[in-house]
């Protein structure tokens, strides 16, 4: 059938559904409902064959870069799961929680089909703007789904075939989709049963890999019904902190474990005490813990938190200490990391923060370049009741004056010469429901100042050449690094639209007046190591003297140091050889030169070679009066692992013998 036929016919099907003429394609409630939503609501066309939006190279670097960790902890599932499709002719792809592709799985040589069909890197499929398609329909309702060929709202994907299924952060909230899509299938629906079970499998794979790699400075429970099964393939994962409090949860594990969903304590949840299991975990073997709300019975091993190290966390001013007393429910979001930090700037901030999202008021966060402003912003957004809605950034410094109006207001059809033929929605309204998160805020110029004013006062954006306003609800978040209240005093930024926009002001500390920088220091270096795909140690004098660095492009410049340290380290320790020439010859000289920085280096495991082990730790013991704390700082080791090695060679405290 010619093509504009095959769609006329389509449209008149989607159209003949929604009015009640004809019966729906098939009994899916969901699928109706996606149809009637992207007819009423987004005012698609069903008969349009045009594919989806794709980003530029610009926009969707910008994104994978964000999402490194998620991108980091998926690659490997998604390999696996195009592994099982390809030979049936599916591609396989991940998108953000907002629809944008930003990885997949392609066979070469069918690279071309997939991408006539839009099936590529950067392709943007909401359903505002793609209609009903597994993604979108994923991310709407949150459940896996298969929208199978005419199942799809545009007569664009009516070839296809696409299962995907919802990937969840710890916290509960969405991070991604992963779906598997065919450009030629069976007409028969039944034939992607099993596509769309490999498809859930995988994502929760992908959601638990993830969920290990940003728990992993707690301890961690991995549990299962069945003994047998516990080192093979467990199902729960409870992430709890030192004094027991739960920290996240895997899905199974909230499913299962009655009142996971709220702020839970380990003895709360379990007839075992969090100080036994962390014994459990010391010693590597599977406890048998009974439920208290139920009475069953799960097995599970305890592991100790990862990659902890000592000296290299405190070498500039003392950290205020963190209550961990209870984790409040909020601990778990997104803002989790930030509210847990030792810097009392970034705590303090993330407090503020958590108490007025979602209040209707406008968020200013101010800081240097590169301090993570756009970081906070999204982690505000996350943990917010918006968090399943768009999340839109818009960089007022990056773009051209000319382009910024059509950019952020959109513009109606045939509105200037150039246009797009329909016109286009601009980032105000694409991001309705959810935040707008305007970046460089102090590099707007004037004209569009008022325009924007406008659009906060009363809730309603113009497009460039439209003549009927659309209603918005979104909550705004600003950031620069001027000083906007001089900005503002001086003429050059409107002081009502200061006024209007720092509902809320938070000043985000430059990465050197941080006092958790080498715990940052650490955390960005483990995750580059990761991403690098080999075990690498960072040399603690490095450590220390990038502690006491200035960083004038704070975590931008910090996280690109240790990318490029991780990549051209060609032996298991990373240092100061490793840097850029640039960086090295900026580097403050070696600040390991106190008592406890001697100790240090005399005991330091990496240092020595392993045969030497037992007398080393012995002698750490012995030197640091048996305190474990103070043996395993000087040992570059954490506590648990001292334990854990003092059992393995029988080492007796003289006290004890
Ligand atoms: N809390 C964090 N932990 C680890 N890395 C971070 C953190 N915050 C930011 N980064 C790293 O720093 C980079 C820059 O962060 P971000 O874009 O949020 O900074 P910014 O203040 O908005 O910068 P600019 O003012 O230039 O727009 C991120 O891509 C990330 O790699």
């Amino acid at each position: 059938m010619p093509y504009a036929l095959a769609s006329t016919r389509h449209a008149e099907r989607v159209r003949g559904a929604i009015e009640g003429r004809i019966p729906a394609p098939s009994d899916s409630s969901r699928l109706v409902s996606s149809w009637q939503r992207s007819f009423e609501r987004y005012q698609l066309d069903p008969g349009s064959v045009i594919g989806p939006r794709v980003l530029g190279a610009g926009e969707l670097r910008e994104i994978r870069d964000r999402e490194e960790s998620f991108l980091r902890a998926s690659g490997q599932c998604l390999s696996r799961l195009h592994d099982m499709v390809r030979e049936a002719d599916y591609c396989v792809m991940l998108t953000d929680a907002h629809g944008v592709t930003i990885d997949y799985r392609i066979d070469r040589e069918r690279r071309h089909d997939f991408k006539h069909a839009g099936l590529h890197m950067g392709s943007c499929w909401s359903e505002s703007e793609e209609g009903t398609c597994g993604i979108a329909t994923v991310l709407t309702d949150l459940a896996p789904i298969t929208v199978h060929k005419t199942d799809h709202f545009r007569a664009a994907f009516t070839t296809l075939t696409c299962s995907a299924a919802p990937i969840f952060a710890p916290g509960g909230e969405l991070i991604g989709v992963l779906d598997a899509s065919a450009v030629q299938s069976p007409d028969n629906r039944e034939s992607q049963r099993i596509v769309n079970q490999l498809v859930r499998q995988s994502a929760t794979l992908i959601e638990d890999g993830y969920f290990l790699h940003r728990t992993a400075a707690c301890w961690m429970l991995f549990g299962h019904q069945n003994r047998n099964y516990v080192e093979a393939q467990p199902e729960w994962l409870i992430a709890f902190d030192e004094s027991g409090n739960v920290v996240a949860a895997n899905r199974r594990a909230r499913e299962c474990v009655p009142g996971l969903d709220g702020p839970r304590h380990i003895d709360e949840l379990f007839d075992s005490s969090h100080v036994q299991l962390r014994d459990v975990g010391r010693i590597e073997a599977i406890a048998a813990l009974r439920l208290r709300a139920t009475g069953a019975m799960l097995y599970a091993r305890i592991r100790a938190p990862l990659g902890r190290s000592g000296p290299a966390s405190a070498p500039r001013g003392t950290a205020a200490p963190v209550s961990h007393a209870y984790a409040p429910e909020t601990d778990r979001s997104a803002l989790g990391p930030f509210l847990r930090s030792t810097d009392a700037r970034v705590a303090g901030n993330a407090r503020v923060a958590q108490r007025v999202a979602g209040k209707r008021l406008p968020i200013l966060l101010l800081g240097e370049t590169g301090a993570g402003k756009e970081v906070f912003a999204r982690a505000i957004h996350e943990s917010g009741a918006r968090r399943n809605r768009p999340f839109v950034a818009v960089n007022c410094g990056a773009l051209p004056e000319s382009l910024i109006e059509s950019e952020l207001f959109g513009y109606a059809p045939g509105a200037f010469t150039g246009a797009r033929r329909h016109g286009a929605r601009g980032k105000i309204a694409m991001a309705d429901g959810g935040t707008l998160f305007l970046d460089e805020i102090g590099d707007m110029p004037l004209a569009l100042q008022t325009r924007l004013l406008r659009v906060l006062a009363e809730g309603e954006v113009l497009p460039l050449g439209g003549e009927t306003p659309v209603r918005v609800n979104l909550d705004v978040i600003c950031a620069t690094h001027r000083d906007l209240a001089q900005m503002s005093a001086a003429g050059t930024f409107r002081d009502d639209l200061y006024y209007r926009l720092s509902g809320a002001v938070l000043a985000l500390p430059p990465l050197r007046e941080r006092h958790d920088i080498a715990m940052l220091i650490e955390t960005v270096f483990a995750e580059e190591a990761q991403a690098a795909g080999r075990p690498l140690a960072l040399d603690r004098a490095l450590a220390a003297r990038l502690a006491a660095f200035d960083w004038p492009g704070n975590l931008r410049q910090l996280r690109n140091a240790m990318r490029y340290a991780c990549a051209v380290c060609d032996a298991a320790l990373v240092d100061a050889r490793h840097l850029s020439a640039d960086l090295a010859a900026r580097l403050p000289e070696d600040t390991l030169d106190s008592p406890a920085s001697a100790a240090l280096s005399a005991f330091s495991l990496t240092a020595l070679p392993p045969a030497d082990e037992r007398e080393r730790i012995a002698a750490a013991l012995t030197a640091h009066r048996w305190h474990p704390n103070d043996a395993a700082r000087a040992l570059g080791i954490s506590r648990a692992t001292l334990y854990r090695r003092i059992a393995k060679y029988g080492i007796v405290a003289p006290h004890r013998r």
